[in-house]
């Protein structure tokens, strides 16, 4: 029981503060891509890629005419005759080159952007799809931010950097071979010069990945710790730890600051690299090139075309030092993406994983099982959460202490005491944390006829929300199996079994935007007559004739404008919408007042009429007439029955009621 409360304590703690579950997540490690991997995103396109190759080419080939043109004219000046024919081809040459070079970025651009949203499109894809328990291990601004950050940085190597410098090598390939032709000699003096340095280059673009890596997780971190305090900034002020969060965010926001500075130096290097290899090679060409003028070895139109091939080579060198920059960039920021990619989505594991063939259910669950069968059936049910979300959770709960200790030091007034860190504390505590993942449901068994209700009671961690979350499949049974109709869970497909099954979660989350948008989520193509019904159906009659918009009244950012009681009763009637058979409620745990608490029994009420219903009781207001009620402790069922005989038989449920039925003033 003391137990209990510390945890109790804490975790309401840990609301003061602000954390989630998910807030208490690891840093992930560093992942990176291979160059494979970032050359296959390029050709996605194939038909793209192909056009750009071939305005590459075509641009490569006006570039490379204009010297020649330039040496005709040059020796046609030596001997005092200008054809009127070679100034005109130059000039047409230079425009038509500058058209097709503006073309050529538009189109670089455009398929930069089209990578950028099919990553997008693959990763949100991916990321809606993923097993639940990936969320709980890893921070959501995290994944936030590969969608963001780490896609945007993939257009502009792509773009800029790659596909830039691929087309610069045909022109520098031509220019290296029109200078074979012309002075072998000099091709030399510039081949030494500029292959070493390249070798140089290649070195320093390890450390730029290697720092641009670090930089991007970095920069994941921040924007987790963004999110955080904005999605708590009414318990942050309430707690007066503006200045701690900010303290927190800013040292987050300087580390990125530290990592971009490394970066920065990383490749500070390569710029004067490049920029000494230029300058050796024009000097080295000028120099040798003038000793072979004269002696008579090369002509000086030939030096002049010679020096511009020269140019023509290092202007795509230029591009590809920068695209190794970039790309070692990239590969940092494509390794996060893929990272995501890589993981199997709840479909793909259940393929993976299937002993026997799945089975579609005909028609309402309901229906399909015999009058009295039991709808949902639990037997021997063990279970035991992945040991990575386990480790977070854990290494959150060691927070959670630290903090509760370290707050009671400040609340006892003693001067000075330093601020907690959040995050500090979260990772102080996050490391070295390797636990066995207890049982958070052991031997569970119990069934839920068809038609009638079932309240889960019992105390603070005893496992009734992780009851209903295998009900939804979000999570499958470590042991035991959990059946449908007769059927077990895990032979029905997830979405089919989804579609049978309205889910109402704890602090149901209402979204920013107005009460239609809230409800369409449930059913998208409800008409505005069934909206209101279905309003009016859980008691929000009132919210809807508050406003003169009705269903276009705003919410507010996660519902703020609607009260407790009033965002559970929205959740419950968007679950409505799609008329499912059966209904999980997991009850609010915030206290509703005694008007609210009636609207609540009363929607209740209404809504189980001819529907399978499993609630997750905190007031036991909602129980007294169940059909039967799973009393829950520790993971066990220790009593089933009715409200009248639980009181007789289960002491546990005895001790719940005379507390929550007899507090004054109820
Ligand atoms: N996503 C999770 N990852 C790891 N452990 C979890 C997770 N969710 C719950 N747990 C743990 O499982 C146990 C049962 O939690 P659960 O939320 O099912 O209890 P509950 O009876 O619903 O509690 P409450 O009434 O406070 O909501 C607890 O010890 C909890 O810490």
């Amino acid at each position: 029981m003391a137990k209990d409360t510390t945890t109790r304590t804490a975790q309401r703690s840990a609301r003061t503060l602000g954390f989630r579950r998910r807030d208490a997540k690891a840093a992930p490690a560093t992942p990176r891509a291979t160059f494979r991997q970032l050359l296959a995103h390029l050709f996605a396109n194939p038909g793209m890629m192909a056009a750009i190759i071939a305005i590459s080419v075509v641009f490569a080939g006006f570039q490379l005419a204009q010297p020649l043109l330039v040496n005709l004219l040059i020796t046609n000046v030596e001997h005092s005759e200008v054809p009127q024919w070679i100034i005109w081809t130059l000039l047409a040459v230079v425009l038509i080159g500058s058209l097709i070079q503006g073309l050529q970025h538009y189109l670089l651009q455009r398929t930069g952007e089209s990578i950028v949203l099919r990553t997008r499109r693959r990763l949100i894809a991916k990321l809606l799809r993923l097993p639940i328990s990936e969320f709980d291990a890893r921070r959501t601004g995290d994944l936030v931010s590969r969608v963001g950050a780490d896609t945007t940085l993939l257009r502009a190597v792509l773009t800029q950097g790659l596909i830039e410098a691929a087309g610069g090598s045909l022109t520098f390939l031509g220019a290296a071979i029109a200078m074979l032709i012309l002075d072998p000699v000099l091709l030399l003096v510039t081949v030494a010069v500029i292959g070493g340095s390249m070798v140089l280059v290649g070195v320093l673009a390890l450390r730029v990945r290697t720092a641009s890596a670090a930089a991007q997780a970095q920069l994941g971190t921040l924007t987790s710790a963004v999110e955080r305090a904005v999605n708590s900034v009414r318990t942050i002020r309430a707690a007066g730890a503006v200045e701690r969060e900010e303290a927190v965010i800013s040292r987050e926001a300087r580390t990125a600051y530290e990592r971009g500075l490394d970066v920065a130096s990383a490749s500070a290097f390569i710029v004067p690299v490049s920029g000494f290899a230029v300058q050796a090679a024009l000097i080295g060409v000028l120099g040798v090139g003038g000793v072979r003028v004269a002696a008579g070895l090369l002509s000086i139109a030939d030096l002049i075309t010679f020096m511009m091939f020269l140019f023509m080579m290092i202007m795509p060198l230029g591009l590809f030092f920068g695209a190794v920059t970039a790309v070692s960039t990239a590969l940092g920021a494509l390794g996060r993406i893929e990272e995501i990619l890589a993981l199997p989505t709840e479909d793909e594991l259940d393929a993976a994983n299937a002993t026997a063939p799945q089975i579609t259910l005909r028609g309402p669950a309901n229906t399909d099982a015999a009058p009295f069968s039991a709808t949902i059936a639990f037997d021997g049910v063990s279970f035991r959460y992945p040991t990575s979300v386990v480790n977070a959770q854990r290494a959150r709960e060691a927070a959670i202490e630290r903090l509760d200790s370290l707050q009671r030091t400040m609340g006892s007034g003693r001067p000075g005491a330093a601020a907690p860190s959040l995050d500090e504390t979260l990772f102080r505590a996050d490391a070295g944390l390797e636990v066995e993942a207890p049982l958070v449901l052991d031997q569970v068994t119990f069934s839920v006829p068809r038609g009638t209700r079932t309240a889960l009671v019992g105390p603070s961690g005893a496992g009734k929300s992780t009851t209903l979350a295998l009900i939804e499949r979000f999570y499958d049974p470590t042991a035991g199996a959990i059946t449908l109709g007769g059927v077990d869970l895990t032979r029905i497909d997830r979405s089919e079994l989804r579609t049978h099954i309205g889910y109402v979660e704890q602090d149901a989350p209402v979204l920013a935007g107005t009460l239609r948008d809230n409800l369409l989520l449930g059913k998208h193509e409800a008409s505005d007559d069934e909206c209101e019904a279905v309003l009016r159906e859980v008691n929000l009659a009132a919210v809807l004739d508050r406003s003169r918009e009705g269903l276009d009244a705003q919410v507010g950012e996660g519902g703020v404008m609607l009260s407790g009681g009033e965002r559970q009763r929205l959740a419950i009637a968007r679950t409505l919408l799609a008329a499912p058979p059966i209904l999980l409620l997991d009850e609010s745990t915030s206290a509703l007042d005694g008007e609210n608490e009636a609207l609540m029994r009363d929607a209740i009420d209404r809504v189980a009429e001819g529907r399978t219903v499993i609630v997750i009781a905190h007031r036991l207001s909602t129980v007294v007439d169940a059909d039967q009620i799973v009393v829950m402790e520790r993971g066990r069922v220790i009593g089933r029955g009715l409200h009248s005989e639980l009181v007789n038989t289960t002491p546990l449920y005895r001790r719940l009621a005379e507390h929550q039925l007899l507090v004054p003033g109820r």
